[in-house]
């Protein structure tokens, strides 16, 4: 399958840093990509670049045959930040239905996504009255509405018990058989095997990018977190 997304020379400032320093990669359409890299290394500002909300881009962005924010593109980029952005007060299916009717798609989409987070057993509970999993996974129905080709997730696992963990995992894989590029990020390196291809980020930069057999290949390590290590020591970054 083709790139769904090629950046290059990207630099992103922030408060008078550079917090993005010329980055160079693609994205490929069928692949989970993970966007893994230590707290503060600048995983969300590449998130919000690729989404098109981030100011102080410099460099070439494309995005789906676009450059990144492009109107056309609203209703085929999936985004799910950090924050559950949910109401509360309505249940899942109440959520879903507000979205789909904000975002032009049928009500059949809903239940769809109900089906594909799995959420079909709590589909008329508040959300309010969820744990924070399936809080997490109403976020993601939301930004499955559209059935976008780029799904954009900002830490989607973050505090969440393996089996939930597990199981998340199994629908990105999904997702992206479907033909989606899928872009996951953590700053947990242990969930770097689940993924097909690999960036790996420190401080603004880009210190790999392959498979994570290829990345522990080339640094010589046993695991992500020591590929990580050896990279940072031999001067990546
Ligand atoms: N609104 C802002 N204004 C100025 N600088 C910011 C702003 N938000 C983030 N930064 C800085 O940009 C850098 C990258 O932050 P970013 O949130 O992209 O990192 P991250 O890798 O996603 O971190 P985390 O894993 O903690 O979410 C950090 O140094 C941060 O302090």
């Amino acid at each position: 399958m083709g790139d769904a997304v090629r950046v290059s020379g990207l630099t992103v400032v922030r408060g008078g840093h550079e917090v993005l320093r010329g980055l160079d990669f693609t994205l490929r359409s069928g692949e989970v990509t993970g966007l893994l890299g230590p707290s503060g290394c600048g995983k969300s500002t590449l998130m919000r670049t690729l989404v098109g909300v981030q100011a102080g881009v410099r460099g070439a962005v494309e995005v789906l045959g676009e450059p990144a924010g492009a109107a056309t593109l609203r209703r085929r980029i999936g985004y799910q930040t950090q924050a559950v952005s949910v109401y509360d007060d309505l249940s899942v299916r109440e959520n879903l239905r507000f979205f789909a009717r904000v975002l032009g798609v049928g009500a059949d989409r809903v239940e769809q996504v109900l089906e594909t987070t799995g959420l079909v057993p709590q589909a008329d509970a508040v959300v309010g009255a969820l744990s924070g999993g399936q809080r997490s996974r109403a976020s993601l129905a939301v930004a499955l509405l559209g059935d976008p080709d780029l799904l954009v997730l900002d830490e989607p696992t973050v505090g969440l018990d393996p089996v939930l963990r597990q199981e998340l995992w199994t629908t990105f894989h999904a997702i992206a058989a479907r033909g989606a590029a899928v872009l996951v990020s953590s700053h947990v390196m242990d969930e770097a095997e689940r993924c097909e291809r690999l960036l790996l980020m420190r401080e603004g930069l880009l210190i790999a990018d392959g498979t994570p057999a290829a990345i522990k290949a080339s640094a010589g390590a046993r695991d992500i977190e020591g590929a990580f290590l050896a990279l940072v020591r031999g001067g990546a970054a």
